[in-house]
């Protein structure tokens, strides 16, 4: 009996995620990176040739003052440590990357409005003289980088690969580190529950926290214009403040509400509701629970059903939880059956929300054979309130029968770290291996332009990830190259649906080990023996001080 109930609210569950709630709908189905052979600029306006630090600049002059400005360069792009002291990452944030790096050009704007001048020659001298970068140079970079499309191989010569630091890693280290902080989530809550991401409100962060939140792992998002921009499912329930707009029922002056299947009309559905709750209050399973309902919350609760009625849910704790809530959530699901409508669900806000989704399935139930509505307690309970991983662990272990999460602060926010420390090192100039020597090991730099290979068990899971130098024999590619612009290789990117896929079966891949919140086992990350063997010639070559004999 149990497991049917567990698998009729599972059915309710997908429907939710199907039909949504009151302001349910999917989006348009996302902005494709590419329209006819055009890569399209990063999705954030604000992402231009100028959102950069400023000694990137005063490098890329200095490589060019001494004619070094058109070596080709390899840059890593890489984390030393994982963040929330776990042993995985997401890697997130590529497209924008390619965006940017395939339309990287300074503008007439970006030089015009750097100094806020009104001819543009007395501007750049303005400028100019700020940055101690002369007039001839700022020219060039304008030119050249406006050619970068053109030109093959501009990209990788070092005055304009230094260019691209800053920008390249504020784009990954903020991406990574939010769809790492959803895949934690959804680990600990497991596969079946649904996940909303409520977090506009309370994010520092431009416009790609939702995207990311979706590929690791969230089912939905509460950001209607997330929707529209990604395609990803907008779902919402209701706040606060519309229970307590209302203060009686003389407020509701549309209230016929049509049979779901047609034919006849209730004329006074307000009329309905509070006949429903007077039948629970003189049932005898029911009476026990009866206080003090609070009407002006019914008279809420009626008026979004009559706006919903085939997707009403209620936010039931306004007031009090069971002495109210959900007595008048039951009332207007009642009233709504009555006329062939299915109530999608309630959302808890407040308090303990492992003993409230308890005990409102149990009076769920208690309705359900009390008045014989057979399906009535295949209700969807979502529950909000500052929720995070921590949380949810300690949900699962109390028990309950919450079906959703809407979690906003600590996701956006990813407030147990608030930043990745994605750093951008030179490791080959004009062909020659380069190396940064540190006391600290973990800030050692790699060597040459890599491969990385990710090595699986017979059982499938994952074992190590693998670096091996770029002209040694491949085992099997772990990344695949998307874009590069001197062969102007352009392998069509994923699509927001297909990366949060790949994602997912990453992470299941995962021995459950590395994956435990708690002194995880570290996840091996090794480098072939030549490979090896060659950072250990060039650290000695670099040494200040030669070995003791
Ligand atoms: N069963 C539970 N186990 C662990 N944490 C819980 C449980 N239920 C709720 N929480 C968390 O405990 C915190 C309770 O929040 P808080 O102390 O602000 O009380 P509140 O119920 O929100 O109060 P208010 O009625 O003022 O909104 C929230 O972060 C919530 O996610
Ligand atoms: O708690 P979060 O994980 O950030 O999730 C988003 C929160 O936003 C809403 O609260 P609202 O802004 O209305 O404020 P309140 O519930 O704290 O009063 C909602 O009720 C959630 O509690
Ligand atoms: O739809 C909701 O319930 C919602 C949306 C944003 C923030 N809190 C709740
Ligand atoms: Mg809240």
């Amino acid at each position: 009996m149990e497991v049917r109930e567990t698998e009729a609210k599972r059915d309710d569950l997908e429907s939710l995620k199907e039909n949504g709630g009151g302001g349910g709908g999917g989006g348009r189905g996302g902005e494709s990176c590419e329209h006819g052979g055009v890569i399209a600029p990063p999705t954030n306006p604000m992402v231009s040739a100028l959102l950069t630090d400023m000694y990137q600049i005063s490098m890329a002059y200095a490589y060019w003052k001494v004619g070094k400005h058109q070596d080709r360069a390899v840059f890593d792009l890489l984390y030393r440590k994982n963040p929330f002291g776990g042993e995985y990452t997401g890697f997130a944030g590529l497209e924008e990357c390619i965006r940017f790096a395939a339309n990287f050009k300074f503008t007439d704007d970006d030089i015009d409005s750097s100094c806020f001048m009104h001819t543009r020659r007395l501007q750049r001298l303005i400028y100019l003289e700020s940055l101690h970068i002369p007039v001839s140079f700022v020219e060039l970079l304008f030119v050249a980088s406006g050619l970068a499309n053109s030109i093959p191989g501009n990209l990788s010569y070092i005055r304009v690969a230094q260019l691209l630091e800053t920008t390249f890693l504020t784009m990954v280290n903020y991406a990574s580190l939010v769809a790492s902080n959803a895949a934690r989530h959804r680990r600990v809550v497991g596969k079946d529950k649904m996940l909303l991401e409520f977090g506009l409100r309370r994010a520092q962060a431009g416009i790609s926290a939702w995207k990311y939140c979706y590929l690791g792992g969230f089912d939905a998002t509460s950001n209607v214009d997330a929707g529209r921009r990604f395609g990803i499912p907008v779902r919402g329930t209701h706040s606060h403040a519309f229970v307590s707009a209302f203060m009686s029922f003389d407020e509701i002056t549309e209230r016929s509400l049509a049979h779901a299947k047609g034919g006849s009309k209730c004329e006074d559905f307000v009329h309905l509701t509070q006949s429903w709750l007077s039948r629970m209050q003189e049932s005898p399973t029911l009476r026990k629970f009866f206080h003090k309902t609070n009407y002006s919350e019914l008279a809420a609760f009626t008026s979004y059903a009559l706006a919903f009625p085939t997707a009403f849910q209620a936010l039931v704790d306004t007031y009090d939880v069971m002495k109210s809530g959900i007595l008048n959530f039951c009332a207007v699901a009642l009233a709504l059956h009555e006329l062939g409508y299915k109530a999608l669900g309630i959302r808890l806000d407040s308090g303990d929300l492992s003993y409230f989704s308890c005990e409102a399935w149990r009076i769920i139930r208690d309705i359900e054979k009390e008045f014989n509505v057979p399906g009535f307690g295949k209700l969807v309970i979502t529950a909000s309130n500052n929720i995070n991983e921590e949380t949810l662990d300690a949900l699962n272990k109390q028990g309950h029968e919450i079906d959703a999460f809407g979690i906003g602060t600590h996701l956006v926010t990813c407030f147990s770290q608030p930043a990745l420390g994605c750093v951008y090192k030179l490791v080959e100039i004009s062909g020659q291996p380069r190396i940064k020597r540190s006391e600290d090991l973990s800030k050692v730099t790699i060597p040459c332009k890599k491969q990385a290979f990710r090595l699986y068990g017979r059982e499938g899971v994952a074992l190590m990830d693998l670096l091996i130098g770029e002209s040694e024999p491949d085992p099997k590619a772990l990344y695949k190259c998307y874009w590069t612009n001197d062969s102007g290789r352009r392998t069509p990117l994923p699509t927001l649906m297909e990366l949060r896929k790949h994602c997912l079966q990453q992470l299941a891949a995962m021995r459950t080990d590395h994956m435990r919140a708690l002194n995880s086992t570290p996840y091996k990350v090794s480098v072939s023996g030549k490979l090896y063997d060659f950072i250990h010639f060039l650290w000695l070559n670099e040494a200040p001080v030669g070995e003791l004999q």
